[in-house]
């Protein structure tokens, strides 16, 4: 469904990314995983074309997305939940909800997404700035599936949310990807939360991927390793 191939993003003369392939099938969810600064933003960036890329390909199925803007690639079935989140805090959750829907040309938020998040319809009328870090991840979340997504990018979903939430993310992201047949990328440092929700794991290490594994044999201590400083 997603693939890359010898990606090479740079920061003016600063290379981050060296040439990196990788590739996510259709419902498939895949973690990138690595610690701080390792380039995990700048590929999520690269990926949805906020970031040009110096070289390389990247295809979601057959249509070339290097080259082409941001919202061209959300036409195209790419759908990204940034670091951080970026809701608009000033917004309710409706509108924060509706700002998605533009992609599509549509005005009426689907049922299906209050149902997948019921806490969103109750505070529908809130501002999105009032809402804990758990359900404005849930919010991202929303905005980012009323486009339609085939491929939903997802950077650092678990920053700042409580470990008592996380558990729930990764049970929830896994019910979406059974739902709507999405194929997920996320990066993440929580190892946890990795292996709760992905079914296979690569480990980023200075712009280049280093370790791959599989869930059924997933090398738990290789992939700490890498975690830690
Ligand atoms: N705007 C920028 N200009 C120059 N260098 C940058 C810029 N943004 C990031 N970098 C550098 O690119 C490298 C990768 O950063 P990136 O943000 O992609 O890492 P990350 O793995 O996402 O880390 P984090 O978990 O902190 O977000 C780092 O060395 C960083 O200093």
């Amino acid at each position: 469904m997603l693939t890359v191939d010898d990606l090479t993003v740079a920061y003016g003369q600063s290379e981050v990314l060296h040439g990196l392939s990788l590739s996510a099938a259709k419902a498939e969810i895949v973690a990138v995983m690595g610690r701080n600064g390792m380039g995990k933003t700048t590929l999520m960036k690269s990926l949805i074309g906020i970031l040009p890329a110096r070289g390389g390909r990247i295809r979601l199925g057959e249509a070339e997305l290097v080259g082409t803007e941001p919202h061209q690639r959300v036409r195209e079935g790419l759908a990204f939940v940034p670091q951080g989140r970026m809701i608009f805090p000033t917004l309710t959750v409706e509108e924060n909800i509706r700002t998605g829907l533009v992609a599509r040309g549509r005005r009426h938020i689907p049922d299906d997404i209050y149902s997948l998040f019921p806490v969103l319809h109750e505070m529908r009328r809130r501002r999105g700035g009032n809402l804990s870090g758990g359900q404005q991840q849930q919010l991202a979340i929303a905005r980012a599936l009323v486009a339609e997504p085939r491929v939903l990018l997802l950077d650092e979903p678990t920053e700042g949310i409580q470990p008592s939430i996380i558990k729930d993310m990764a049970r929830s992201l896994r019910e979406i990807r059974d739902m709507m047949n999405l194929t997920i990328l996320v990066s993440e440092q929580v190892l946890s939360f990795a292996l709760d929700v992905a079914d296979r794991f690569l480990v980023i290490e200075n712009g280049r991927l280093v370790h791959e594994d599989r869930r059924a044999d997933v090398n738990e201590a290789r992939i700490s390793a890498y975690l830690s400083v």
